[in-house]
């Protein structure tokens, strides 16, 4: 058995959870992944962003205790393991966490560790709000009119691994079993003798939680609409289904009813007596019209393939994924671990230039998760004055006139000195 690496600080209380409710201590511990890549270089500048917005908003009277958690190289390196049971139990343990991004290799090699966070953790969404920070550069007209909340489904899809490579046992197999039991299906296959094969997973269940998720988030942030994104044309019995579900829900858990004849449906929202739409796109329809119609589409919800995709687009929209958050949740048991939406940039690792706004702002969606709003709101603030005043790292600065191009750790600084 390999020893620990987990070294609990000396102080700090667990977060915990009773009847779906957070109980946060003044001083909770908080375990993070550093991560691999730029995942270092970023948390370094985060982390001081983090504390000196809860000293800001609290006086010392909270404090996060960070806990170094392993996983990735690192966790490889020091324990032979790329995702120790202790770095899972801990996220289990602690309820909520951080991580910087994780290597996953194209093709063979590990099955990426992000995604086996989230399965294992059963952190079914993942959250991505997309927004502008004024004054940042975008290659579209109306960065303004993007405001959107992804609720991308994550445990299931082609996420959930099963496949089977071409001219293995396995894939031979499977080829014999279809061929048997589904002829008419085995036949549509165009080279089965060379063909790999995946298998796509979408469940009521799956879909209904994440769905939910997404219509309480409109609820209670007094959104206007939720769009349900799929393909459903063309996989009709799991993006298909995934769309039919959505409406099922909205019908049967929160009263829609058809708007205009169907399929869009509409309910009160309970808060706010205001009407919340409910209704669906194509996905390929829906990555040309938020390029040139974002103000229509308000919260998102959509498979995990789908929503892999729109998050990077729409974050090239508001500039980029330097500055995309998220947070992988399980409303039901608290978990949750938050990481930004781009990965580990390679060729920047160490240089201290990257952005770290994606972490940070992952950081700042921990907070509000926490409901630690006020710590939450001075990370805001600062972004708002930081960008304005153009203090920017390169991938910003190269498409800012008169930008001020400041590294990694400098930017770090920068909010810490605007809040
Ligand atoms: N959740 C996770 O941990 C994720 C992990 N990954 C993994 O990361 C690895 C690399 O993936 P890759 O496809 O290169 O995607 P990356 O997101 O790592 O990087 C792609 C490009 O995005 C830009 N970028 C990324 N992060 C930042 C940042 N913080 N600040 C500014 N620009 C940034 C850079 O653009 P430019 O070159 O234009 O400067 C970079 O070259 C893979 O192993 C992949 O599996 C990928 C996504 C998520
Ligand atoms: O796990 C990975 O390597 C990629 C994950 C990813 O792209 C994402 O979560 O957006
Ligand atoms: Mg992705």
């Amino acid at each position: 058995m390999t020893a620990s690496k987990l070294t609990p600080p000396a102080d700090g209380s667990k977060i915990t959870i009773t009847d779906g409710k957070l109980h946060v201590p003044a001083n909770p511990i908080v375990p993070f992944i550093e991560g691999d890549g730029i995942g270092p270089d970023i948390w370094r500048a985060s982390v001081r962003v983090l504390d000196a917005a809860v000293a800001k908003a609290y006086g010392g009277e909270r404090k996060i205790h960070w806990m170094e958690i392993l996983a990735g190289e690192k966790a490889f390196n020091e324990t032979g393991s790329w995702l120790p049971d202790e770095t899972v139990q801990a996220c289990r343990d602690y309820l909520v966490s951080i991580k910087g991004p994780l290597t996953t290799p194209v093709g063979g090699g590990i099955r990426s560790l992000n995604v086996a966070l989230r399965q294992q953790l059963d952190l079914y969404t993942c959250l991505r709000p997309v927004r502008w920070f004024k004054g940042v550069p975008s290659p579209v007209k109306k960065p303004e009119d993007v405001d959107m909340v992804i609720f991308r489904e994550n445990c299931e899809d082609i996420y959930a691994g099963i496949e089977f490579a071409e001219g293995t046992p396995e894939a031979t197999k499977f080829m014999a079993l279809l061929q048997e039991h589904f002829p008419d299906r085995f036949k549509k296959i165009r080279f089965p003798e060379t063909s790999g094969i995946g298998i796509k997973p979408v469940s009521r269940e799956g879909t209904e939680r994440l769905v939910r998720a997404a219509f309480k988030y409109a609820i209670d942030n007094d959104r206007r609409s939720v769009t349900l994104v799929h393909k459903g044309n063309i996989m009709k019995f799991t993006e298909g289904a995934f769309r039919d579900w959505g409406y099922g829900l909205a019908q049967n858990e929160f009263g829609a009813v058809d708007l205009d004849g169907g399929p869009w449906m509409t309910f009160k929202n309970p808060k706010t007596g205001k009407e919340i739409v409910v209704k669906d796109v194509i996905a390929d329809a829906f990555l040309q019209q938020i390029m040139t119609r974002a103000k229509e589409y308000d919260v998102v919800a959509t498979l995990n393939l789908n929503g892999d995709y729109i998050s990077d687009a729409l974050a090239a929209e508001v500039g980029g994924i330097g500055i995309a958050p998220g947070g992988n949740i399980n409303y039901v048991t608290g978990h949750a671990v938050f990481e930004a939406t781009h990965g580990t940039a390679p060729k920047y690792a160490g240089m201290d230039k990257v952005n770290p706004g994606s972490v940070i702002l992952s950081g700042e969606l921990l907070l509000r998760h926490l409901g630690w709003n006020e710590a939450a709101d001075a990370i805001i603030g600062a972004m708002d004055k930081v960008i304005a005043a153009k203090t920017v790292t390169y991938d910003f600065a190269r498409m800012m006139d008169g930008a001020k191009e400041v590294k990694c750790s400098e930017f770090g600084d920068a909010l810490i000195a605007a809040m």
